[in-house]
């Protein structure tokens, strides 16, 4: 049925059906309505179901509108998959975890035992003679226990032209390791019993790298080659550079030195090791870079004993010190400025405990470092306090008193950051000093100017050094001209120059015969006899007056001494360079005026006793060459030398006894007084006929001396080719030979007739006269003889030499020909004629008597050396 409203629209009419048992068959089910819809009145739009008899569901309530998860699923989405899948994950990755800590720890376990720190002491190849820049030395394994630690801190600038061995290659012991050069550093250990700590600890080490750092490469523990490897730094520690003082520190120098110590110490304090405790400059090496790179941290297992022992020693000694001791530990405690005062007391009580340090403490020590650098003082200035003195006042600080700090005024040129950063970093209260971080913020105006690329610092900070030590090679290459100089003068006064250039040059330098030449010899007699009243010293200084004096008087004419032997003094004309016949002229007037001198001469400590002077002059042929290789000698050979020998023994006191063959020739000169001795009985050779060289005829030797003086006056003003100038007397056949005026005159040895012999109990070498067939004398070249300026210093050279006295005011005397070396006044006192006697020290004849002769040179040294015992009265030979 279908009901229509008034608009005839259809209006539905709905039954409800459900399914109900039949009402006859229960069994049956049919549909049957058990409701109706009806319209409601204020709502058109919905239909009100009116239930007319129960529904019986099936299930036994009605079904649900909508499944449980949507029609499509919606609303059932489930994680179980994601959970069991993260689940499984999570257990996975704890597994992995798991696993990769134990692999790790397996890891670490094998790396522990595989000791790859242990370093085989037969690997290190050491060099025996710490050189080695030698190549012979790179192939060469040694063995052997390492050499004790050399330190040539001073010779930071070899020579080796091998770039790693530039810089002193030996500041510590080093040696070759797979090919590289590495620092052995030896622990004072006897054995070292590896515990796991230990190997912890060196583990650790070898894994530290940094820039800053000085590297650890490994250790030996065999006994007893007991060492640690490192990185091997050439340029040495900071303490080396400091204490060079050719080493010249600008800022910027410093500030990269500083920024390379706090580098390193910031990532040291954030690594495991966690503190140096041991900061110092000896620890601070300076690699080819000037990097520097920190050395001696960690390690305190390895190192106890050695550290413990050194710590307990200082710093326990600093408890019980007693003043007087302060000297003794004074080396030992200076490592110990650098320890902060708060580890020194605690090292007091525990020696142990102060090892390992703190980072506090690594601050104070920076700051000692710091002071240092810019002071260039040492740790504490220039204080002059004992390093213990200075570790009591840190240790002990006076109550209300400031803390015993460095001084501060030595850094008044210095940065006002600098010095309040150095007042932080060593405050008394370890808490109150900053950290490493800190004084780098601190100290950044330092590094103001510096390029900010580190290469160019570097480049920088090289050409610095270099500019540096081209200064410095130029300076010592002076000092070395200038040594070179003297060595050469030294050597030209010994020899004769041309002889001196042949042996420089390595040639063999030709002996020479002289057709003609005059040789004087002088003694004193009563030599011995004074020797033997005075002390070895008097007598010294009485030889060294005399032979300034007769030095001084023999450089005004063309002589060469020869030699002198105590008393007994030799001199020569005409060689090496050939003047005629003029060497008997020179000889003679030199005779003469030496013995005018000595008639003047004062002994010093016997101002009344006078010196008798004897002399023999005698003309004739020798033969001249250097003997020997040690120390070699220009010598005269030839009887000539031994008849002038004879000569002078023969002859009598304050006279000039003449051969007839240099009388001969003085005739020829002319101008000299000669009276005839007779026939004296010279031993070995006969009775010869002799002379008395009695004066020089005034005219002649007033031409003579002004020709001397001429030649003198043009030779010394005229510089020789070496620049020297050249001396005032005339131009000798030596001075001739060689321009070089050397400012010392010097005698050389005498291979003489004169034999040594001890005298018992005495300390003095004493030589004898022989007669010998044979005389050699050993010339020294003393080319350009001149007036030498400390000869002028009458007071320190002579006491006694009258012609010293006055030598300069005389010489352009033209009036007086030897105003300078004769004075008016002659007050010689008569000569004691004791020359017969025997001195048990000294003796002082050459002739046939016992007596012998002092020998001594002019610089009072011993000409030869004569080794026996004391007692003996040995005949020697004196040596060519
Ligand atoms: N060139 C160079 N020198 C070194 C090296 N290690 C040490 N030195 C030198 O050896 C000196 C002494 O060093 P060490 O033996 O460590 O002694 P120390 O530093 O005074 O004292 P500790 O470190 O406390 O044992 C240093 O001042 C350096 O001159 C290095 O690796 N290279
Ligand atoms: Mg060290």
């Amino acid at each position: 049925m279908v009901y229509m409203d008034q608009n005839g629209d259809a209006e539905g009419n709905y039954t409800l059906l459900a399914r109900k048992p039949h009402h006859i068959y229960p069994q049956q089910y049919g549909l049957y309505p058990v409701g109706v819809f009806t319209l409601k009145k204020n709502d058109n739009r919905l239909l009100d179901l009116q239930l007319t008899d129960s529904i019986e569901w099936v299930s036994g309530r009605p079904p649900i509108s909508e499944p449980p998860c949507g029609f499509r699923g919606e609303k059932c989405i489930t994680h179980t998959g994601e959970i069991a899948a993260g689940v499984a994950g999570g257990l996975m990755l704890f597994l992995a975890v798991v696993l990769l800590v134990l692999y790790r720890n397996w890891r670490y376990e094998q790396e522990l035992d595989s000791l790859l720190w242990k370093v085989d002491y037969r690997d290190i190849q050491i060099n025996e003679d710490q050189q080695p820049h030698s190549n012979a030395s790179l192939s060469t394994k040694i063995t052997r226990a390492i050499q004790p630690l050399i330190r040539t801190s001073q010779v930071s600038l070899s020579s080796n032209p091998d770039a790693d061995f530039r810089y002193s290659t030996i500041y510590t012991q080093i040696g070759i390791y797979k090919g590289r050069i590495f620092a052995i550093k030896k622990v004072g250990k006897k054995s070292v019993d590896i515990t796991r700590d230990m190997k912890k600890e060196l583990k650790m080490m070898r894994d530290l790298r940094h820039d800053n750092l000085n590297a650890f490469i490994g250790a030996c523990t065999d006994p007893p080659n007991i060492c640690v490897v490192t990185e091997y730094c050439p340029r040495g520690s900071l303490k080396d550079i400091l204490e060079n003082e050719d080493v010249k520190l600008d800022n910027m120098f410093i500030a990269s030195l500083v920024g390379d110590i706090i580098r390193g110490m910031t990532y040291l304090h954030d690594s495991p090791v966690r503190v140096h405790g041991n900061l110092k400059t000896s620890n601070c090496l300076v690699d080819s870079r000037w990097v520097v790179k920190l050395a001696d941290f960690g390690l305190h297992q390895f190192k106890r004993e050695d550290y413990s022992s050194s710590c307990a020693l200082t710093c326990g000694l600093l408890q019980t010190i007693e003043p007087h001791q302060l000297q003794q530990v004074a080396s030992k405690c200076e490592a110990l400025l650098y320890r902060a005062p708060e580890l020194l007391r605690a090292n007091q009580l525990d020696p142990l405990c102060a090892v390992t340090g703190t980072q506090k403490g690594d601050v104070y020590s920076f700051a000692i470092i710091l002071y240092e650098l810019h002071a260039r003082h040492g740790p504490f200035g220039d204080a002059d306090i004992p390093p213990t003195e200075i570790l009591l006042r840190v240790v002990r600080p006076e109550p209300g008193q400031v803390p015993f700090r460095p001084q501060l005024e030595l850094l008044e040129n210095s940065f006002d950051f600098v010095r309040d950063c150095l007042v932080e970093c060593w405050a008394e209260n370890p808490e109150d000093r900053p950290d490493f971080k800190t004084i780098r913020a601190k100290l950044r105006p330092l590094r103001k100017g510096m390029k900010p690329n580190i290469f160019d610092n570097m480049m920088a900070m090289m050409e610095k050094y270099a500019n540096n030590l081209e200064a410095l090679v130029d300076e010592r290459t002076d000092q070395l001209v200038e040594e070179k100089k003297k060595t050469e003068a030294l050597l030209y006064e010994m020899l004769p120059r041309y002889v001196a250039e042949q042996l420089k040059r390595g040639n063999k330098v030709e002996a020479e015969s002289f057709d003609c030449v005059t040789i004087y010899f002088s003694d004193i007699v009563g030599f011995t006899t004074m020797s033997a009243e005075s002390t070895p010293l008097q007598v010294v200084d009485f030889l060294n007056d005399l032979y300034t004096c007769f030095d001084s008087i023999i450089e005004n004419y063309d002589v060469y001494k020869v030699e002198t032997i105590g008393d007994a003094y030799m001199v020569v004309s005409g060689l090496p360079i050939r003047n005629g016949i003029q060497h008997a002229g020179e000889i003679a007037s030199m005779s003469l005026q030496l013995l005018e001198a000595v008639k003047l001469f004062r002994i010093r400590h016997r101002p009344t006793d006078s010196l008798m002077l004897r002399i023999g002059i005698h003309s004739g042929p020798v033969c001249a060459g250097v003997v020997g290789l040690k120390m070699p000698r220009y010598c005269l050979f030839g009887d000539t030398v031994n008849t002038a020998s004879r000569m002078e023994s023969s002859g009598i006191p304050l006279k000039i006894h003449c051969s007839s063959d240099c009388k001969a020739l003085l005739d020829q000169v002319g101008g000299y007084t000669l009276a005839e001795r007779g026939l004296v009985p010279l031993k070995g050779k006969g009775e010869q006929r002799t002379f008395w060289l009695l004066g020089e005829d005034p005219v002649h030797r007033q031409r003579r001396a002004e020709e001397r003086a001429r030649v003198g006056l043009k030779t010394r003003t005229l510089p020789d080719s070496n620049g020297y100038l050249c001396g005032v007397g005339p131009r000798s056949s030596l001075k001739s030979k060689s321009s070089a005026c050397p400012p010392l005159a010097r005698c050389s040895s005498l291979e003489s007739p004169k034999r040594l012999r001890f005298a018992s109990g005495n300390l003095l070498e004493l030589h004898r006269y022989q007669r010998d067939p044979m005389l050699e004398a050993i010339a020294d070249n003393s080319p350009c003889k001149k007036t030498a300026p400390h000869l002028l210093d009458a007071e320190r050279c002579s006491t006694s030499c009258p012609c010293i006295k006055v030598l300069p005011s005389s010489v352009n005397s033209k009036n007086n020909s030897f105003p300078v070396l004769f004075p008016t006044v002659c007050s010689s006192a008569p000569a004691s004629p004791g020359s017969g006697s025997v001195n048990p020290i000294y003796s002082t004849s050459v002739a046939q008597s016992d007596e012998g002769s002092f020998l001594i040179d002019e610089l009072n040294k011993p000409l030869l050396e004569v080794t026996g015992e004391a007692g003996d009265v040995t005949d020697i030979e004196t040596p060519v």
